[in-house]
């Protein structure tokens, strides 16, 4: 199991998770974070207006997925995050060590 975790840019959730649903994730948590990449002392548009400010508004996604699932789930999360102008953001992957359904208490794959 891996852990996918991705900054994007917010206006892009919606897109995101239609294009990860499509290929079978079922569970993924979203938070507001703030954050800056390359584009530092760059200004960056957000909702229109230019920023100039170090940090940006962006959502990080956590998604645990079958190994199997990586490469297709990184495809379509860049396929549908995508604007091609800076920030638009980043994808880390990371080993899962054991996942748990705390409901059931199934673990592995089967707890995702
Ligand atoms: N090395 C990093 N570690 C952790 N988070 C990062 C890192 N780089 C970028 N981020 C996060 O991703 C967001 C978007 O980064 P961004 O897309 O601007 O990266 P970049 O490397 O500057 O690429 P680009 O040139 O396309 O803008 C940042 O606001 C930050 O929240």
């Amino acid at each position: 199991m891996k852990l996918i975790t991705a900054i994007i840019k917010p206006f892009k959730l919606d897109e995101v998770r239609e294009a990860l649903s499509e290929i079978g994730i079922q569970g993924m948590t979203v938070t507001e974070v703030k954050g800056f990449g390359r584009q530092k002392g760059h200004t960056e548009l957000y909702r229109g207006a230019e920023y100039t400010v170090d940090f940006l508004p962006k959502l990080r996604l956590e998604m645990a997925v079958s190994d199997h699932m990586v490469e297709q789930a990184i495809e379509n999360l860049c396929a549908a995050a995508h604007t091609g102008k800076i920030g638009d953001g980043k994808i880390f992957v990371t080993p899962v060590e054991q996942a748990i359904r705390i409901r059931t208490g199934e673990y592995g794959e089967s707890a995702l």
